[in-house]
């Protein structure tokens, strides 16, 4: 794996070259699935203990994303939607970015153990194991399956808040890591449905490389569709509701319309359409998650100001 040495770095790294390794954008929505999973559990959390909770994991996804940064390094230069990453673009070395990945990693998922439980410490430990090594270093450069497995690894996070709070799993958590693991590559596919250019010249076998446009849609229409059931089914539990089930309901339809308009032999729709439904598509796959646990957290808050709690 070649590296720049610190002498021949050709920019200085800036401290925001060392929070773009952190993927704070991408972390952002992860992070707060994880807070929706820690308040809506059954248990009460001191705001403090949850403020610390929330940090630690936030800061144990953007180790993970440096892990990730740091291993993608090569193929991070041939892409061009992320040859801009400091690693690729000479701001910050290989080895730097490894040994902040690392020492993020250790300090976030000892502090969570203080400050919460070493359940949720544990837990914490193994998701950044399963995206840097299992997903990155493994399933990404070997399967058209990489994403659907690597999935996993962003949906432990609403399971890691939920395990702040009680120290435990339960129908619920998984029910929360279901949503996302099954959203996970609708998410996905429809963004390499525009970005195929760049993963085929990475070698990377993401499903649009290996098996194309018309399989990877029809695979995106299968997931939408098992999904609505999980994710409308979650209204019936006890964390669900009836503004949880009008969103989810609302929203699922809309996302397997767009699976549906996605799905639309591509021979029907002119190129720029083709890649605007699917741009299009991809960002409405960021609302719909987003909606969700939204919705979950206003049914925690009305159930809370029911018993009183205001
Ligand atoms: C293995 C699972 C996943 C894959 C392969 C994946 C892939 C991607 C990629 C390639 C991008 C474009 C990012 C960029 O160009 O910098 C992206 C954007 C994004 N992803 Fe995912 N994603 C995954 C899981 C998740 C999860 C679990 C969440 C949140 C719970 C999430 C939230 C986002 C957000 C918020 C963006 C937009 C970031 C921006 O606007 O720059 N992703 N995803
Ligand atoms: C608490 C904790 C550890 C959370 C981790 C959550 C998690 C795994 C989120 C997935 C984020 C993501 C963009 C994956 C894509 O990696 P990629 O390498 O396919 O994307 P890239 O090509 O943009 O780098």
């Amino acid at each position: 794996m070649s590296d720049i040495s610190y002498l021949e770095r050709q920019n200085e790294a800036q401290f925001g070259d060392f929070v773009a390794l952190l993927k704070p954008r991408v972390m952002s929505l992860v992070v707060f699935t994880a807070f929706v999973g820690l308040v809506v559990a059954p248990v009460p959390v001191h705001p403090f203990v949850a403020f610390t909770a929330i940090l630690f994991i936030a800061l144990g996804g953007g180790a993970s994303g440096a892990l990730n940064m740091w291993y993608d390094a090569d193929i991070d230069r041939v892409m061009r939607r992320t040859k801009g990453r400091p690693i690729p673009a000479g701001r910050i070395t290989e080895g730097e970015a490894l040994g902040f990945g690392l020492a993020l990693a250790g300090i976030s998922c000892v502090m969570l153990a203080l400050a919460s439980n070493l359940f949720s410490g544990l837990f914490l430990a193994f998701t950044i194991f399963f995206y840097a090594v299992v997903y990155t270093m493994w399933l990404k450069r070997s399967t058209p399956q990489n994403i659907v497995i690597g999935g996993a690894a962003g949906a432990f996070p609403p399971m890691i808040g939920w395990a702040v709070a009680t120290g435990s799993i339960s129908l619920e958590s998984i029910a929360m890591f279901a949503i996302i693991f099954l959203w996970t590559p609708p998410h996905f596919w429809s963004l390499a449905l525009f970005m195929k250019e760049d993963y085929s010249n990475a070698g990377v076998p993401m499903l649009t490389v290996t098996h194309g446009r018309r399989v990877t849609r029809l695979q995106i229409l299968i997931y939408t569709l098992v999904l609505a059931p999980v994710a409308i089914g979650t209204a019936f539990t006890s964390i669900g509701g009836p503004v949880y089930l009008a969103v989810a309901l609302a929203l699922n339809a809309l996302f397997i319309k767009g699976a549906v308009g996605l799905w639309r032999r591509d021979e029907e729709v002119a190129l720029d359409d083709r890649y605007a439904r699917e741009k299009r598509f991809f960002y409405f796959s960021l609302l719909y998650l987003f909606g969700h646990f939204a919705a979950l957290l206003a049914e925690a808050g009305l159930k809370y100001f029911e018993l009183g709690g205001w």
